[in-house]
This record gives structure tokens, C-alpha cells and sequence, in this order.
């Protein structure tokens, strides 16, 4: 899909509304704790300040449910993005209304004004016309760069493009230039390597990525599943018992179809009581009492062994529990596979990135995903609200 950009429009002087995404972890204090998002977005901001633009940011943050939350102000996103930017961000207290069209009439080309959290108003979510339009009557230009909630049909994501002439900024471009690269022209081999705890978030990618991959590795929460589909004793292991017939019926499809689907050989465990110390056993082997954590040593060098042989790689969610460092192995040795090897790596998904992170392999793979249920939706090979409205016609 062709999208409209920035590239096109001359921005100069002109107010231009963009929707980021700043949905960022917070402090008690209120501080940014993770502001990988907030960079994600300077090159559009950049672009458009050193084109003399006058720039109004707006984004959610978290889930307000339609009401002010003090704890969820955009106060400390604009502290850290000011920080970023080197320049002042201006800031008020709401995203519509009096107090807003005056800071941006105050705005000067090359100024920046961050409005309020966009969901303490119950219009946004429901997409309602009205709240786009005084949205849009804030700008002459739309701009959406909010790949990471791009899933969201809202007003600040859909609707104001109804009333402005609407363009991708470049976080935006390239999110969708490298999901879809995978989806429609990946190199073979094409290996998906899919953890984490819950099988219903993955149900859609899974059918998806069946079409296109070669093999899918399985870890985490997910493998237990599985596992356990096939028959394996799997103890008192995390087990998305809803979805055992799923994981059956998709392993044959998988065979139908000549996708290889590796499962765990071994896997390390611990007990479900939490007293006494790791320990790895093969994977039809977990005692009842304890629980499996994590892939174990030989399954982690086998799937690290098929990730470097591999040309496309897509990761979601870790192998185990790698926020504990004894159940991070896993999850490491397949960042590590992923980031010093030659394959196209896509990595998509809140946990994975934090694995990236953790062990400093973060801008060691071809492409981070900004979007956690965007990046799977549009792997799901679904249109994306977000995205639908920048499209060329
Ligand atoms: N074997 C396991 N048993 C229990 N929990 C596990 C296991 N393996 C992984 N997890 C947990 O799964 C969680 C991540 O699962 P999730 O399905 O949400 O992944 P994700 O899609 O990468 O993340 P996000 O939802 O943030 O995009 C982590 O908190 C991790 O501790
Ligand atoms: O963090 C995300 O995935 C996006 O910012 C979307 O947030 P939401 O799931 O609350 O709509």
C-alpha cells in the first residue's frame, strides 16, 4: 500500500496537527521510563520544525476511559520531549476548546504545543464527528505518525482525516513499508518465532503468517499450549487451556501446508510454589508441581541455529519469564540470533522490544514495531483504520 507523506506538501509556516503515539510508561512521579516512542517520532517532528511549521502534537496515554486522570497528563511526555527536541514544548491542559485555539494562535513557525491526553474525552474513542472536526479546526494539514495505535479507529486517528488533507509521517511509512514487506515479498527461508503468554492475542497472525512462513518456532506461555496439545505432561505450567482444539487443528494445518512447527525439547522449570531453584528437564517431562519458564539450552541454540539460517524473521513475544534474569536465556539467545545475524528481522510486540532493550539489541534488527496490537493486526493481513485514511488513491 502507497501511502501520501510529508514529502509531498510544503509545511511551511502552515499548522500542522500530528498524532503520535506517546502512550509511555510513567513513574509515580509522573517521568517517562521507556521514551522509545517519543524518539520514534522525531524525525517527523524535526522534519516538520526545521520546515518552519507550527507543530501541534496530540496522543493518548493510557486507558482514562474518557475521564481526566491526573496521573495520566501528557505533563512529563512534554518534559522529555522537550528534553529530546532541545526546544521548548508548550503545553495545555486540554485538546479542544478556548485555552487550546489560543496557544495555537500564540504558536510561532518552528514552535511546538503538545495538547492534553486526547482520551479524557469520551468522543475520541467513539470516533464522534464533532470531536474531529474541532480537532481538525486546529490546523490547515493532518499528519498521523501514531502507527502504534493505528488499530484504533478514533477521531484523532481516522476521523479528523475527514476534514483535512491527511499524510504519513515517517515513523508511519516505515512501520508499514517493513510489515509489509514481510508480508508480501519476504525471502525464504521465512522463519516466525511466536512466545509469550496468551494464544488468543496470536490466534490471527498465526493463520496468517501459515500462509507465508516456513517454519514457526514456539516459546513462552504459547509452546506450553502446544505442548500440551500434542499430549505432553506440561505440570503446572502457564496453559491456555481455551485453546488446545486451536493449537491442534493448527498444527495440521501447519503440516498440511509443509510449515515446519518446532516446539520446546527441553525447557527450564521451577516450582509452581516458588521455593527452590531452576532446573531443566526435557520437555515431556515437567513434574507436576512445577512450572515451565522458560525454552531450555538445547531448544534455544536449535532455534538460534534456524533464525541465522533463515533470510525474514518476525518475533513476538519472549521464550519465558525474562523479566527474572534465570528465565531470560532464552529470550536472549533468540534476540541475539535475530540482531547478529544477516536475516531481516522484524520484531513486534511491547515484550519482545523489552527483551531487545534489556540486552541492548534494540537498533541491532532490521525493523523494531513501535505498534504492539497494531503490528499484529496488520500482520493479521487486516486494513488498519489508521493507515486506511493516508492511503493513495
Ligand atoms: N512460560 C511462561 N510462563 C508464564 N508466563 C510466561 C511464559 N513465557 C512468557 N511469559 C510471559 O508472557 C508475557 C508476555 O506475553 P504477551 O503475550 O503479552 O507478549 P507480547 O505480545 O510480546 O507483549 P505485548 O502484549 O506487550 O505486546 C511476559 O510477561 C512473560 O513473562
Ligand atoms: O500501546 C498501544 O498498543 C497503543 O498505544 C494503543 O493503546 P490502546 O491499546 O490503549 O488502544
Amino acid at each position: 500500500m502507497k501511502l501520501r507523506t510529508i514529502r509531498e506538501i510544503d509545511v511551511g509556516e502552515k499548522r500542522v496537527l500530528v498524532r503520535v503515539d506517546f502512550n509511555v510508561p510513567l513513574d509515580d512521579q509522573g517521568n517517562v521510563t521507556d521514551d522509545t516512542r517519543i524518539k520514534a517520532a522525531l524525525p517527523t517532528v524535526r522534519y516538520l520544525l526545521d520546515r518552519r511549521a507550527r507543530v501541534i502534537l496530540m496522543s493518548h496515554l493510557g486507558r482514562p476511559k474518557g475521564k481526566v486522570v491526573e496521573g495520566l497528563r501528557m505533563t512529563g511526555v512534554a518534559k522529555r520531549l522537550g528534553e529530546l527536541l532541545g526546544q521548548e514544548v508548550k503545553r495545555v491542559d486540554d485538546c479542544v476548546g478556548p485555552e487550546v485555539e489560543k496557544a495555537v494562535q500564540g504558536l510561532r513557525p518552528g514552535g511546538v504545543l503538545l495538547l492534553e491526553n486526547l482520551r479524557f474525552h469520551p468522543e475520541e474513542e467513539k470516533n464522534d464527528p464533532e470531536f474531529a472536526r474541532k480537532l481538525a479546526s486546529l490546523a490547515d494539514i493532518y499528519v498521523n505518525d501514531a502507527f502504534g495505535t493505528a488499530h484504533r479507529a478514533h477521531a484523532s486517528t481516522a476521523g479528523v482525516a475527514s476534514f483535512l488533507p491527511a499524510f504519513a509521517g515517517f515513523l508511519m511509512e516505515k512501520e508499514v513499508k517493513a510489515l509489509g514487506s514481510i508480508l508480501t515479498d519476504p525471502a525464504h527461508p521465512f522463519v516466525a518465532v511466536l512466545g509469550g503468554a496468551k494464544v488468543t492475542d496470536k490466534i490471527g497472525v498465526l493463520n496468517n503468517l501459515v500462509e507465508k512462513v516456513d517454519t514457526i518456532l514456539f516459546g513462552g506461555g504459547m509452546a506450553n499450549t502446544f505442548l500440551l496439545a500434542q499430549g505432553r505432561d506440561v505440570g503446572d505450567s502457564l496453559v491456555d487451556r481455551e485453546h488446545l482444539d486451536f493449537a491442534r487443528e493448527f498444527m495440521q494445518k501447519a503440516r498440511q501446508r509443509g510449515v515446519r512447527v518446532e516446539l520446546p525439547e527441553d525447557l527450564a522449570i521451577a516450582p509452581a510454589d516458588g521455593n527452590g531453584s531452576l532446573r531443566v528437564v526435557d520437555s515431556d517431562a515437567v513434574p507436576s508441581g512445577w512450572r515451565a519458564l522458560d525454552i531450555g539450552p538445547r531448544t534455544a541454540e536449535r532455534y538460534a541455529g534456524v533464525i541465522q539460517r533463515a533470510k525474514t524473521a518476525f518475533w513476538n513475544g519472549p521464550m519465558g519469564v525474562f523479566e527474572k534474569d534465570e528465565f531470560a536465556r532464552g529470550s536472549k539467545a533468540v534476540a541475539r540470533a535475530l540482531a547478529e545475524s544477516d536475516v531481516v528481522s522484524v520484531v513486534g510486540g511491547g515484550d519482545s522490544l523489552a527483551v531487545l532493550e534489556k540486552f541492548g539489541l534494540a537498533d541491532k534488527v532490521t525493523h523494531a514495531s513501535t505498534g504492539g496490537g497494531a503490528s499484529l493486526e496488520f500482520l493479521e493481513g487486516r486494513e488498519l483504520p489508521g493507515v486506511a485514511v493516508l492511503a493513495e488513491k
